[in-house]
């Protein structure tokens, strides 16, 4: 069973998630305009999944110039080296304007190679084909794609919606444990924000969830994605609500920054993240401990870190959070939680507060 969240808005696209999607040529050459379809993978997902994808875009449209390229895995890939290179592989494969990029991985391709369609001749279509939990319910969808600078995570990047997006669950076989568990950290959010029935529903599947239960796992996307939609379609650019997704960020993206994104990963870092916004909505007086105490324990039962990790500075921490694009004049501003199903922007929250809230 196929199941599809369409996404509304000023260019609308289908999410579709099911089994064996990556095979369905005809779905994915139908979104190809011109002769030229780039595959960008990388080095896990490359021999696994991305000469089937070029061979069913072939099947389906022999006329079509297919190319795949092999990214390193990890974080440290998405950065403005990486970024060009992709530009230069594009020049030398000819792509015209009517060339599609296939992004096949997790967020870190899907980021990237969004990123190079965006800005390759001012922006080229893009499908995404996520392989991962996290990039299937999250990085895939609202067309945020960047790359990191030493300096701080995503702070070059551009707003670049999909054509589509097939997520092939079938993927989801391969992945390893810790990626699955990163994925499950962002699912998490959407209940945390603005679902508090899903958050409920997550606890009571987690075990489900780790054991990769087929259909609980699609139904955890198919409402991570519904809830995403519904955001980003309002809010495409971030002018307000979509801020809301970046639940946990702020202290995610400074972990990621300060660790030299070669410690946490990114769903793990949200995790450590999303416990620091707890505890400071409860410094705040928005939120109580108790909720705090709850979010902790689903996550540590998922697997994941819920402490910021030892011998990061706080101080240095405090300074990328001042880079954060949410900030405004210097001030930092945070998505806070007033418990299950309920956040807020909160603007200009003392340092002395953020600093606590690291535990
Ligand atoms: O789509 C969004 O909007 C999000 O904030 C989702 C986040 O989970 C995602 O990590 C996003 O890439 C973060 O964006 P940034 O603007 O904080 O760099
Ligand atoms: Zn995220």
């Amino acid at each position: 069973m196929t199941r599809i969240v369409d996404v509304g808005g000023h260019a609308p696209y289908r999410i579709a998630i099911g089994d064996g999607l990556l095979s369905d040529g005809a779905a994915l050459a139908s979104h190809v305009r011109g002769r030229h379809a780039m595959i960008v993978s990388d080095a896990h997902v490359t021999p696994l999944y991305a000469r089937g994808v070029a061979d069913a875009l072939q099947a389906a449209n022999p006329g079509l110039r297919c190319m795949v390229t092999c990214i390193p895995a990890g974080e440290s890939a998405k950065s403005l080296d990486r970024f060009a290179e992709l530009l230069r592989e594009l020049a030398d494969f000819g792509a015209t304007r009517d060339a599609c990029v296939f992004a096949l991985g997790g967020g870190v391709v899907g980021d990237l190679a969004g990123f190079a369609a965006a800005c390759w001749m001012r922006g080229i279509d893009c499908v995404q084909l996520p392989t991962t939990l996290l990039a299937m319910v999250d990085s895939s969808v609202g067309g945020k794609t960047a790359v990191d600078l030493p300096q701080g995570k995503n702070l070059v990047g551009a707003f670049h919606l999909p054509r589509a997006v097939f997520a092939d669950t079938a993927t989801l076989r391969t992945l390893p444990d810790r990626e699955l568990r990163a994925g499950l950290a962002e699912v998490v959010k959407y209940g945390a924000i603005r679902d508090a029935a899903f958050l409920d529903w997550i606890e009571t599947h987690a075990d489900a969830l780790l054991a990769r239960d087929a259909d609980t796992l699609a139904e955890a996307i198919a409402r991570s994605c519904a809830h995403k939609a519904a955001i980003v379609e309002r809010d495409p650019f971030e002018r307000g609500e979509r801020a809301l997704l970046n639940f946990g960020h702020t202290f995610a993206h400074a972990i990621e920054t300060e660790q030299g994104y070669g410690g946490l990963n990114h769903g793990e870092a949200v995790a450590v993240g999303m416990v620091c916004a707890a505890r400071l909505s409860a410094r705040l007086g928005m939120a109580v401990a108790d909720d705090t105490q709850r979010l902790a324990a689903l996550l540590r039962r998922l697997g994941l870190p819920v402490d910021v990790p030892a011998g990061l500075d706080p101080a240095a921490l405090v300074a990328h959070m001042r880079l954060d694009k949410k900030a405004i004049a210097g001030r930092l501003r945070f998505v806070l939680w007033s418990g299950a199903g309920a956040a807020q922007v909160v603007p200009d929250v003392a340092e002395a507060e953020a600093l606590a809230a690291l535990g």
